[in-house]
């Protein structure tokens, strides 16, 4: 096989990680409908939200239900490595928070692929007194941080660039956050907001903070504000949401459950829709979750899908045509692109997904290798600045490339359950979310078979 143009780093793969010892996975649609009743792990966003404000809380919190993957992973290393007890029973863990103040003040953290813990680890630090050395992945130290490392110097964290001015690597020095406003926008992503906001109990005097334009899938500020409550802190919000104020006080340790992650259950759905089978997820309420890629039933729905949704599960039944002939804006989920994606070559009209400029900065360009490896398949696809069209075809066999992106294997993949022969390269890479998607592929009767890396 040709070389991958895209050499994963590896270092980002955790322990929780999988199948980083072969080279491609090959897929076959199922002999026989796709059914099942499933149950996924905990959100990541809500996992790695939980486990940060646990650390900073007064107390020992109990979160129960988390997401055992390289992003949860390489956020409980940084908290251990600042000296907070987590203690993980199967997928509950108990976390003794350090109040406000980490109990050791320097020290290397390395933060993997995870924006999550890039972007919020960051203002906890800030919370506390300390100097610590923040590392990353390849890509991490690539993928955007200026918005939110200008905030927190104004608010008087001094931060050392050790190769590129406001990315990682840096030195952050901190004495503690000063209150008052912050500025920011949230265009390139909304990490920078909900980071900032996680840190803001722990001001000297309450904090601010004033959003300037747009916000890139906001809801995922709405799920920070949300969590913040969980955690005993109501910010105020004002302006049509473009002003938040946090109260200083600090969190209170409690016991959470966390929903399973919605992002890693529509590609199932998705899968229950492409094929024609159906596919019941429990343990998730449609109306009340906070986590925004619910609203692919949305576009499911009308592509032909029948979605029931319970109080406690979401059943999407497929009848294997798919609708397509619309545009759709990414903005609210635009985690969902790249499966929408997938999904187009199969529908009978050309589909046009617009609004996710950012994505270009996630863990690759996404809309640029998303078109690149959909016309290896000999698809037709036109790549716009936020966005691309694909056109409906018959996807031809081929070894796709997953760009270090575990979104990226996981839609390509969807392709192959109704086309023989899909490979896609580095399988590994599902871990930053979802380090079992292939064996509940194959649980649900996908033909999944791996290629050894050579030598
Ligand atoms: O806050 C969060 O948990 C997330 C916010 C979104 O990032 P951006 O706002 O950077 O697009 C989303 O893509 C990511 O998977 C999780
Ligand atoms: C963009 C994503 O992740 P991150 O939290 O690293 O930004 C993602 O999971 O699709």
């Amino acid at each position: 096989m040709k070389s991958l143009q895209h050499s994963p780093d590896r270092e980002a793969r955790s322990p929780w990680s999988r199948h980083n010892d072969k080279q491609r996975v090959t897929l076959s649609p199922p002999h026989a409908r796709v059914e099942g009743v499933i149950r996924l792990a905990g959100s990541k966003s809500m996992t790695n939200r939980a486990l940060i404000m646990a650390a900073l809380a007064k107390g020992t919190s109990t979160i129960e239900g988390i997401l055992q993957s390289d992003d949860s992973y390489w956020c409980i290393d940084c908290l251990t490595r600042l000296g907070v007890k987590v203690i993980l029973e199967g997928a509950t863990v108990l976390v003794e928070g350090c109040g406000g103040s980490w109990p050791i003040a320097s020290g290397e953290l390395y933060v993997g692929a995870a924006g999550t813990v890039a972007r919020f680890l960051p203002g906890a630090l800030a919370a506390g007194e300390g100097s610590w050395t923040l590392t990353g992945s390849r890509r991490m130290a690539e993928r955007p941080m200026a918005p939110l490392l200008t905030a927190l110097s104004h608010l008087g964290v001094r931060l050392a660039y050790e190769r590129k001015e406001l990315c990682l690597p840096f030195v952050l020095q901190s004495s503690g956050l000063q209150g008052g406003t912050v500025s920011l926008p949230g265009s390139t992503s909304s990490q920078f907001i909900s980071g900032v906001l996680l840190s803001a109990p722990y001001a000297k005097a309450p904090l601010s903070v004033h959003i300037e334009g747009d916000v890139v899938q906001r809801d995922y500020v709405q799920m920070t504000l949300d969590m913040m409550g969980m955690f005993g802190v109501t910010p105020t919000v004002a302006e049509g949401g473009q002003r938040i104020t946090v109260p200083t006080g600090g969190y209170q340790a409690g016991t959470i459950r966390l929903e399973p992650d919605v992002s890693a259950c529509c590609y199932f759905w998705a899968l229950a829709a492409l094929t024609g089978g159906r596919i019941r997820i429990e343990g998730i309420n449609r109306t009340s979750t906070c986590q925004p890629d619910i609203e692919l039933l949305d576009v499911l729905d009308p592509m032909g899908s029948t979605v029931i949704r319970g109080e406690d599960f979401v059943e999407v039944a497929g009848t294997g045509q798919l609708k397509g002939g619309f545009q759709l804006s990414m903005q609210r989920m635009s985690d969902q692109t790249l499966t929408i994606a997938a999904m187009a070559p199969f529908a009978d009209g050309p589909i046009t997904l617009t609004d996710a400029a950012h994505i270009r900065h996630h863990e690759c360009d996404r809309i640029a290798a998303v078109c690149k490896e959909l016309r290896k398949l000999n698809i037709q696809v036109e790549e716009h600045a936020d966005g691309l069209t694909v056109y409906p075809g018959r996807p031809e066999p081929a070894v796709l490339d997953s760009h270090d992106d575990h979104r990226m294997a996981m839609a390509l993949s969807l392709i192959g359950t109704k086309v023989q022969g899909v490979q896609i390269a580095d399988p590994g890479c599902v871990s930053k979310t979802c380090p079992d998607y292939f064996e509940r592929l194959s649980a649900l009767g996908i033909g999944v078979a791996y290629t050894e890396e050579p030598g």
